[in-house]
């Protein structure tokens, strides 16, 4: 009789038998296709306190029925970062398990009526663009547009195109073009003077961005806290949003790959940053976000801070307690590597009100 447990036979066994496989490759994936994904999850309040609390986003009018109340919410809402992640980490399964990087996301965008826990989330994505990597015969770039919606009234709760480097099944030829590409070094080329907002409310925006304005100067500081990643954030956190790559839980795979250790999923670093932002500002309310690029990995071990720079402030928002202004983010790890980037517009409160 067989022992299959037997170390040996059981090593053979192994090698033998196929693999019944999770995810898709580049070449499943075709323009105007339309994926509908079978997870879905309830936003309820723990999901949202735990994705909060651990990446610093502690804005009491998510936490605090007053404080929501006061911003002009009926009980304390879902998180804007909380919903971007759950909506990603649904799509992971159909999108991007097989493996790969998520390189960068733009046109993140969620309506001006807020989500409240309870709320049952349905997202389906459409493949928007594939394209051959010129620099890794063994992946391709795939972009697909997101729409997560309330599962009951089917209302759109949080939409963006998102783009990802995608094992192909068979590697291509390519002409290396983007392996070679050298860039001349100039040296940097900052400006003379940085200013620093006296305080967090839209005034100190614009009065910052006025003293810029006449100088070869700008608006632009870092913030002092940071957040070192550990295995709630880089395994947990993920899971919690059922995003299943495996690049955030499973060492063994992970260990002979670029990153040779699980990462980051790129929502917690980007939440952990602009939580570390937001954390010297007045937030109003989160319109969305532009060009987000992941630039390198971040793993156990490694601390996100946060690096901002105030690109305008219009007087333009949806309430007139706030002002618009529009930020660059950049985080960076313990060695002052930037590791995401991106362009956020925010509503942020007036000192008047
Ligand atoms: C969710 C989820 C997974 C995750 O959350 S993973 C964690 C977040 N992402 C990362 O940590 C990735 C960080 N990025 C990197 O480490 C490097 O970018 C990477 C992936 C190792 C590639 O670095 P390289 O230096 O080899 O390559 P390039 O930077 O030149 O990029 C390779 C090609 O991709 C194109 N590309 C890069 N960024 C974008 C972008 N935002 N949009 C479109 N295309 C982009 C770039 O042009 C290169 O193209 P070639 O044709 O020249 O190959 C999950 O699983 O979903």
């Amino acid at each position: 009789m067989t022992e299959w447990t037997d170390p040996e036979t059981f090593a053979q066994a192994l090698e033998q038998v196929e693999t019944k496989e999770k995810g898709n490759c580049f070449e499943d994936f075709a323009e105007g296709d339309v994926i509908e994904h079978d997870p879905g999850l309830t936003l309820t309040q723990f999901g949202n306190e735990q994705w909060m609390g651990q990446t610093l986003n502690h804005d009491p009018a998510y936490w605090r029925t007053d404080a929501a109340e006061a911003r002009g919410f009926d009980e304390p809402p879902v998180h804007p970062d909380y919903l971007t992640a759950a909506t990603l980490g649904i799509t992971v399964e159909d999108l991007s398990e097989k493996g790969g990087y998520f390189l960068g996301r733009t046109d993140v965008r969620f309506p001006e009526t807020p989500v409240y826990t309870g709320t049952e989330l349905h997202v389906e994505s459409e493949v928007v663009n594939r394209a051959t990597s010129s620099s890794r015969p063994e992946y391709g770039i795939v972009s697909w547009r997101t729409r997560g919606k309330d599962a009951e009234t089917g209302d759109v709760l949080c939409s963006y195109e998102r783009t990802n480097m995608i094992p192909r099944r068979d590697p291509v030829a390519t002409d290396g073009s983007g392996a070679t590409a050298t860039e001349e070094d100039d040296g940097p080329d900052l400006p003379s003077e940085f200013v620093t907002p006296e305080g967090g409310y839209f005034e100190d925006f614009v009065e910052a961005l006025e003293n810029a304005a006449d100088e070869d100067a700008a608006v632009a500081y870092r913030h002092e806290r940071g957040r070192t990643q550990d295995d709630v954030t880089v395994a947990q956190l993920p899971l919690s949003t059922l995003n299943t790559a495996k690049q955030h839980h499973n060492v063994d795979v992970m260990s002979d790959s670029p990153s040779g250790n699980i990462v980051t999923y790129g929502d917690v670093t980007r939440s952990t940053a602009l939580g570390h932002a937001r954390s010297d500002e007045q937030t109003w309310r989160e319109v969305g976000f532009d060009d987000e690029s992941f630039h390198t990995f971040v793993a156990v071990g490694d601390t996100v801070y946060a690096f901002t720079r105030v690109l305008s402030a219009e007087d333009d928002a949806s309430s007139d307690r706030a002002g618009t202004v529009t930020f660059e983010h950049i985080a960076f790890n313990q060695d002052d590597e930037p590791v995401y980037s991106g362009t956020r517009t925010a509503e942020i409160q007036k000192r008047s009100n």
